[in-house]
């Protein structure tokens, strides 16, 4: 995948970087929508691929030419050591070529350099059109967010898939680093590589962050040096970031989509933080930020007016990007490029406040915000909270229907080990004591909470689930 992102679009050609978690009739869907010619796969996925072009097969002759990576050291599900008719092995694939070949270079830097399919968080996966100009800038940006020098160590757990690494698979070539790729992404793993190979630079989704400050002590190995940790992709907790920095990590908090390459934000360190609490500095870091540099602007507006909101931490704007990083269109998809650029602006249905000091903060997506009794609760405060409670693993809220109250929060709560013992009760009286009551979850349900491959809980389910469950307020009158 690394190599892909430079033969690739040498080779005049678009890179498109499928989703390693989607199932066989997903990946049909979007070898279909991105009318993909060849297709790379890793024996570890060929059942997958083979499945999704017999899918293909039924509606069209003109498959994509499948090329198989090999790979000594994967475990391997079906029968792919050596590739079957019609199909052409990775390595020889690359000996047919020609030194002397000419690199194909774009004829507009504004040509499409890739087509990266979003994460399906909130709907189906959008194609995100990028071109060469906002890859080139955005890579650099992210080398300047990482704080990255020459020859760093990468250790992947970002998927390359998403946003090609965050745009990190060329930024860490710029810099002349190497890279280091697992496949099994463990937190005894994560600690052991980063220690063995002095891993300098990781990127990882606050899911990955929480599986490495709750792994068992044996597992935690010692840090060979500096390691900076960039997450985003999801609400870091700030219990979360404030355990990273504890185990030794520098972590730097970005935010964007993939329709802004990735990274669009950096929660940018002042120097004046260092020396408070804690736990203000943690806060202060789960803030989403102020744009990077190579962004044009970035702004929190009313959607309707287009008017800017003040800087007040309390009015709620939607988030708003312009400049060379945001995507150049969806592919095949005019309507919904309009919609997202309506007013000359992407929007990027997150809500958020602006700060005083003009760092922004996100408060939910728009598809999640709850309204309850007409007062909007940031489903990321509420799981903040829970977050903070000793035996709270993973947590998310969603919007609970209600005959009277309209929606009402309900929380979904893995725990962690040894915390079996802890009740919904519990949790509910825990939130009461740090939220106002009307944030409060009115109902806890504890079990494994579905994701995303790119870290992020598959809220449209959980409201599923909390939809089936019923109103409360008819069963027994609420008291706020
Ligand atoms: N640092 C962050 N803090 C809070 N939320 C974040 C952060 N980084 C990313 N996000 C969330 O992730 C979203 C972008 O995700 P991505 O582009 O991977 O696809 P998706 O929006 O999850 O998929 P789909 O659009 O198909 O539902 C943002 O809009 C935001 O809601």
């Amino acid at each position: 995948m690394y190599e892909l992102h430079f033969g690739v679009p040498m080779a005049g050609a678009i890179l498109c970087a499928l989703n390693t978690r989607h199932d066989s009739a997903m990946v049909s869907v979007l070898l279909k929508h991105s009318e993909a010619k060849i297709l790379f796969v890793d024996q570890q996925l060929y059942h997958i691929a083979h499945g999704a072009l017999q899918i293909l097969s039924k509606t069209s002759s003109n498959l994509p030419l499948v090329i198989l990576v090999l790979d000594s050291q994967s475990i391997v599900v079906g029968n792919t050591t050596a590739p079957s008719r019609g199909e052409l092995e990775y390595e020889s694939f690359l000996e047919t070529g020609k030194l002397d070949f000419e690199v194909k270079r774009p004829k507009d830097e504004l040509d499409p350099i890739s087509v990266n399919y979003t994460s399906g968080t909130t709907s189906s996966p959008k194609g995100v059109v990028y071109s060469h100009r906002g890859a080139y800038l955005n890579s650099l940006a992210t080398v300047l967010l990482n704080e990255m020098g020459s020859m760093p160590v990468y250790l992947w757990t970002v998927p390359m898939f998403h946003c090609n690494g965050w745009c990190m698979t060329w930024g860490v070539a710029a810099q002349g680093g190497t890279n280091v790729c697992l496949r099994d992404v463990t937190a005894k793993s994560i600690f052991r590589i980063v220690a063995e190979y002095r891993v300098t630079h990781m990127g990882a989704a606050p899911t990955v962050l929480s599986m490495m400050i709750n792994a068992p002590s044996c597992d935690q190995k010692p840090l060979p040096g500096k390691v900076v940790v960039m997450t985003g992709a999801a609400p870091p907790p700030p219990q979360v970031l404030f355990k990273m920095e504890s185990l030794g990590f520098m972590v730097v908090h970005s935010y964007g989509l993939t329709e802004v390459y990735g990274a669009g934000t950096i929660c940018a360190w002042k120097p004046e933080w260092d020396d408070l609490p804690p736990d203000t500095r943690a806060t202060l870091r789960a803030r989403q930020g102020v744009p990077h540099l190579g962004l044009e602007r970035l702004d929190v507006m009313d959607p309707i007016t287009m008017r800017s909101v003040p800087s007040d931490a309390k009015t709620i704007g939607e988030v708003m990007f312009r400049g060379n990083t945001v995507m150049r269109r969806y592919l095949k998809d005019l309507k919904a490029t309009q919609e997202a650029f309506k007013g000359g602006w992407f929007h990027s249905g997150d809500l958020a406040v602006r700060h005083t000091d003009g760092y922004i903060e996100l408060k939910d997506r728009s598809k999640d915000i709850i309204i309850s009794g007409g007062e909007n609760i940031s489903t990321i405060e509420v799981e903040s909270v829970l977050f903070s409670h000793p035996g709270v693993l993973e947590a998310a809220v969603v919007g609970r229907p209600d005959e009277h109250w309209g929606e009402m929060p309900c929380a979904f709560v893995k725990l962690k080990d040894g915390f079996d013992h802890v009740t919904s009760e519990e949790i509910i009286a825990f939130c009461r004591d740090k939220l106002p009551h009307y944030m409060a979850p009115k109902t806890v349900v504890f079990g494994d909470l579905p994701k995303t491959s790119t870290g992020k809980t598959q809220k449209y389910i959980l409201r599923e689930k909390a939809k089936a469950m019923g109103s409360l307020s008819h069963k027994k009158p609420s008291k706020l």
